[in-house]
């Protein structure tokens, strides 16, 4: 597999990528250059500068993942992306503390005039009664978007004596609470803040939420702050309405076009001071989301569950804990039951026993679905395309949860019904790690779900198995494990047999034809 970084992201991400994979390293390509080789990469890696557009997404014809090396998204089509079932996953944690911190910076600097003052100096003036500040004690703070970064501004106002409240409408009270701040409606803050900093993602709901109409409502010392994204505030509305005396300074890291264009009203304006996107500009910042995305990159390749996804439902790190030993076991149970269901599937069921039933278990209810189609169809199957694929094909998913289990603590039944039969599939986990299929159709049985596996239906009849294992040996094929067992219909027998190879058609043929096998199917689990 070919890796593409295409942004300068720390050397500790890149080398860890290259210890699984080829990595091509190319920064400041064109687009045309970058959509014209795109083809030969599975993964793509960016900060912010690459513009990963649908005409990108929609020439990488290979493309598995794409890994953002920090929090926002936006320069990446997600959509696209998600119609192609391609993994968009990001590192939100890495730099919160490296931006919570330069918004502390920007706050400071813009209130001590700080820049202006260095400037001044450095140009050979003493200005010390122009550049008078003001103090942040006392101050009311308002922020809007109480997330990781709003939060960390928050605790850290506080810590400065500051009144701090917040507008974030998919917070609760409690939450806030717990911050030790209050909530209040945006119109609510403006004529209460004397700073206001932004932390919130770019959306068409947020752009331009700071705009000449909301600026009329604010107090006329307020001073804001912006270390989130560029096109929540309307740039031309903010200059004017510094120059008219309605906001007394801005501190602004983030711009609407980057490298900003020097021509930008803002930089002509001494109220305002700037930074060239430096928030997540830290040392530290910069090894935590390289190899934080170097690490769901890795995860994405391998197919295992990804707890960074932007465009698959997240998954809470406690719940991905108790989940994460189950994942290879759920996706063989979908492998092994699509493989001996016939006719049409119409519908999956997915019961949850014991203790795995308390969490959110959809991620793996995905594996499942995901190992299913995987064996089915030719397109590659992920958990970001993998339930849109069942709806599109007719296949109705549903999860059955109960706590109650009779002989194993935790148990994974699939049902997988089709215009014919009723097939079921059932694992659990030995020890912590271990999965195993522990029923196949009412027989139970004790199996590990990898390799080959052979599973028959033959009468019950002296020389059966005797018959199956001669054809094998005499193709060279060899059984590493047998079961057999008496199914629910009388005089029918089961047999289960992992074998250390694939096994021809041709051989399958031959067994197929003995007298007495009623059917027999061949499982390869090292297809998905
Ligand atoms: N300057 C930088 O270098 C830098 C570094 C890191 C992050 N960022 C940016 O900072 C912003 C915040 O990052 P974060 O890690 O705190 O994200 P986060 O997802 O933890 O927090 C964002 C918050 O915004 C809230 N929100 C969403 N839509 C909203 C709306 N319409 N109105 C009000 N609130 C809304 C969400 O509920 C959430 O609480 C993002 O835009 C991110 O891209 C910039
Ligand atoms: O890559 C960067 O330096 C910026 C990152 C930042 O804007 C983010 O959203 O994480």
């Amino acid at each position: 597999m070919r890796i593409l970084v295409s942004d300068p992201v720390s050397a500790q991400g890149v080398e860890l990528l290259q210890k699984e994979y080829e990595v091509d390293v190319k920064i400041k390509l064109p687009i045309e250059e970058l959509i014209k080789i795109i083809p030969q990469y599975d993964a793509l890696v960016v900060r912010s500068e690459t513009k990963v557009t649908k005409a990108v997404i929609e020439a990488a014809a290979n493309l598995k993942v794409i890994g953002r090396a920090g929090v926002g998204v936006d320069n990446i089509d997600v959509e696209a992306a998600t119609q192609k079932g391609i993994i968009v996953l990001n590192a939100p944690e890495g730099n919160t503390i490296a931006a919570t911190e330069h918004t502390m910076a920007m706050m400071l600097a813009l209130a001590r005039n700080v820049p202006q003052a260095h400037a001044s100096l450095k140009n050979g003036q003493w200005l010390r009664s122009k550049l008078m500040g003001v103090e942040m004690r006392g101050k009311t703070l308002g922020i809007l978007g109480l997330g990781r970064i709003g939060s960390g501004v928050a605790k850290r106002a506080l810590a400065m004596e500051m009144n701090v409240v917040a507008y974030d409408p998919f917070i609760n009270a409690e939450q806030a609470a717990a911050i030790g701040i209050q909530l209040l409606e945006l119109d609510e803050i403006f004529p209460l803040a004397d700073f206001i900093t932004l932390h919130l993602p770019f959306t068409s709901e947020t752009k331009y939420l700071l705009n000449k109409e909301r600026f009329a409502k604010m107090k006329p010392s307020v001073r804001i702050i912006n270390c989130a994204r560029g096109g929540v505030i309307h740039e031309g509305d903010l200059a004017e309405a510094i120059e008219q005396g309605i906001v007394a300074g801005a501190a602004i890291d983030v711009f609407e076009k980057e490298p900003v264009n020097p021509e930008n009203p803002l930089l002509k304006l001494d109220q305002v001071i700037v930074t060239p996107h430096l928030g997540a500009s830290t040392a530290e910042a910069q090894v935590g989301v390289a190899v934080d995305v170097a690490k769901g990159i890795i995860a994405a390749l391998k197919g295992e569950p990804i707890a960074t996804a932007v465009n698959m439902a997240p998954i809470q790190s406690h719940v991905l804990e108790v989940i994460r030993p189950y994942f290879n076991l759920a996706e063989k149970m979908g492998c092994l039951a699509i493989n001996l269901a016939e006719g049409r599937i119409t519908a999956v069921d997915v019961e949850y026993n014991g203790e795995i039933s308390e969490v959110d278990t959809k991620m793996l209810t995905t594996a499942m679905i995901k190992g299913l189609l995987n064996s089915i169809l030719t397109e590659h199957i992920n958990y970001v395309n993998a339930p849109g694929v069942a709806k599109s094909r007719g296949i109705k998913i549903r999860e059955v949860k109960s706590k109650e289990t009779a002989n194993f603590a935790n148990l994974i039944t699939v049902r997988v019904y089709t215009d014919k039969k009723t097939h079921v599939v059932a694992g659990t986990l030995f020890g912590h790690e271990e999965g195993r299929i522990v029923m196949i159709d009412g027989y139970r049985v004790d199996v590990e779900p990898q390799g080959w596996l052979i599973v028959g239906l033959h009468l019950d009849r002296p020389g059966m198995i005797g018959y199956v294992g001669t054809i094998l040996g005499t193709d060279g094929i060899n059984i590493n494990s047998m079961q057999v067992g008496r199914t629910e219909v009388t005089g029918t027998n089961i047999m289960v047999m992992s074998v250390d190879s694939d096994v021809p058609a041709a051989t399958m043929l031959k067994i197929k034809a003995v007298d007495g096998i009623l059917g027999a199917k061949m499982i390869n689990f090292c297809v998905i």
